[in-house]
């Protein structure tokens, strides 16, 4: 694919780009000498679409995400929010890792309302007991959309791995972010569950309607949740493939048995493993 295009994904939905990044790469001091992580990459991610990127470990894809979440700003090239540069941490992003990391000693609520102490408006709202209250119902109704209804005062330590995924996925959501970056969020769970959460997770999605961005290691979670999925080549990385998922939404379980979802399974292993 020549990188010196703009792969755009947002062309074909009349949506707005959201994100474009703009030949941007990476590149480490390792021992004094340049290590080259990510080549060149462009493209535009419209507003609201499921973008995956999926590619051998050690790419970058981790990278990308740091980038857009303005932890760590595109070192080369640029990467714009809403035609803005992103040089700073932004605040409407939701994140959630492999790891849920949910504080021990507050209960799954908590956890959840944890962003609402950090980010403004919020922070000043939940000053307020009556808008605290708002919020708190707010959070336990989020939880019960994914069947965390009854665990709200229950700690971590009495939720099992699925549990806390969806408590953390949760916390991404409840400041109702635009951007949500998903990373390897499932790869600790077993296969029954991870399946339960891709549906689940679809449902969030299409409920709040944010621009997701998801990094796996799974073909499958990729193609069942996407709009456009990216393959990585290896180090030093560029974009090789690009796949548009013309699935009908919602996506079921039913549907990963069918040609058209294993066809396109097995389109994206050929070229991951044809590099
Ligand atoms: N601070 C750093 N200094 C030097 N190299 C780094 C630094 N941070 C990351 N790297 C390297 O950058 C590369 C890309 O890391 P990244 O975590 O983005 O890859 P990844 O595609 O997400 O990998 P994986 O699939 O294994 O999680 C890795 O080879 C990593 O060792």
């Amino acid at each position: 694919m020549v990188q010196s295009e703009t792969i755009d994904s947002a062309a074909k939905t009349d949506k707005p780009v959201i994100l474009e990044f703009d030949r941007i790469g990476l590149q480490y001091q390792v021992d004094g000498n340049p290590r080259r992580i990510i080549d060149e990459i462009s493209l535009n991610i419209a507003e609201g679409e499921f973008v995956s990127f999926v590619g051998p470990s050690g790419c970058g894809k981790t990278s990308i995400l740091r980038m857009v979440s303005g932890l760590s700003p595109a070192p080369l090239g640029e990467i714009r929010f809403r035609g803005k540069k992103i040089t700073q941490p932004l605040k409407n992003v939701g994140i959630a890792f492999q790891n849920p990391v949910l504080m021990p000693w507050r209960n799954t609520l908590a956890n959840v309302m944890l962003p609402l102490e950090v980010v403004e408006p919020y922070k000043q709202e939940i000053r307020n007991p009556s808008r605290k209250a708002i919020h708190a119902r707010a959070a336990e109704e989020l939880l019960a959309t994914v069947g965390l209804k009854d665990f709200a005062k229950q700690y971590p330590w009495q939720l099992s791995g699925g549990m806390r995924q969806r408590a953390s996925l949760c916390r991404a959501l409840i400041h109702k972010p635009e951007i949500l970056l998903l990373d390897e969020p499932f790869g600790a769970l077993d296969a029954f569950t991870r399946e339960e959460m891709w549906v689940m997770l679809q449902e969030l999605w299409m409920h709040n309607r944010c621009t997701c961005i998801l990094i796996t290691h799974d073909l499958r979670e990729a193609v069942f949740l996407s709009d456009t999925v990216y393959v990585m080549g290896p180090r030093p990385s560029s974009i090789i493939y690009k796949v548009d998922v013309s699935l009908p939404r919602p996506t079921t379980p039913d549907m990963m048995l069918s040609d058209d979802f294993n066809h396109i399974v097995a389109d994206l292993r050929r070229h991951i493993h044809r590099n």
